[in-house]
């Protein structure tokens, strides 16, 4: 299913505060793509991740994803949306303290009232590297096993596309290497579309496709 992004801006405030975040960015990304988008501090790069997978809205603008125009329903029914079709990777991990991994990763379902499927979930903890880790709670992991917890819990409902919102930027070279990795050989495997925020030009060049954003104005690099 391609998403359509047509023309979506966003501003924040009103009169002498407003802050035009987005300004008319338009992109198609189509089933399977690998995109990653860079641009410096504020330049927007959340704003349009956030309206893309459903966590906000435009001021104007529309997202298409195949028919559906995800912004036109409910609150109700756009995080619906969002339970069932897109997962979100945040740079905080955004984990519950109180919750074990496996706790953590099928909360998504549960919110969802739908059972987890125990043999994926054990082939998501495999591609991930966590089998032994399922039982334990996040403090008791290190950085990269809880973002890689959170990866897992982007999976579980089984959507076609995650977002993630700078992955690696709570983490050493080292471990955001390996989520990355991980990350990258899930997509293969699983045929997921992905886009990415990154602050990191090595993990930009790995995408097929790369895009840049300035003060609110979103282009493709040509990568030659
Ligand atoms: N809720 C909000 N209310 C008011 N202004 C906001 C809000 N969210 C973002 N902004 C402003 O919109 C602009 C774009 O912010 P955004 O977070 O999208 O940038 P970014 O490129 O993701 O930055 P960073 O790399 O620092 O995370 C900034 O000027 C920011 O201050």
């Amino acid at each position: 299913m391609d998403i359509q992004v047509n023309q979506i801006s966003k501003t924040y405030g009103s009169g002498d505060n407003q802050v035009a975040a987005l300004n008319r960015a338009a992109m198609t990304i189509h089933a399977g793509d690998f995109i990653s988008i860079m641009g410096p501090s504020g330049s927007g790069k959340s704003t349009l991740l956030h309206i893309l997978s459903g966590l906000d809205r435009p001021t104007t603008g529309t997202v298409t994803y195949g028919k559906t125009d995800i912004h036109h329903g409910t609150d109700r029914e756009l995080s619906a949306f969002r339970r069932r079709k897109i997962g979100f990777i945040f740079q905080q991990f955004n984990l519950l303290p109180v919750l074990t991994a496996r706790e953590n990763i099928i909360m998504p379902l549960l919110l969802d009232r739908q059972k987890p499927d125990e043999a994926y979930l054990q082939k998501l903890a495999g591609l991930l590297g966590l089998t032994d880790r399922l039982d334990h709670l996040p403090h008791e992991l290190s950085g990269g096993q809880q973002q890689r917890v959170a990866v897992a819990r982007a999976l579980i409902a089984k959507p076609d596309v995650i977002f993630a919102d700078e992955p690696t930027g709570n983490l050493d070279s080292k471990s955001g290497g390996e989520v990355m990795a991980m990350l990258c050989d899930i997509r293969e495997k699983l045929g997921k579309t992905l886009v990415i925020i990154t602050h990191d030009t090595r993990i930009a060049e790995m995408a097929g496709r790369r895009f840049y954003i300035v003060d609110g104005e979103l282009s493709e690099v040509t990568v030659s």
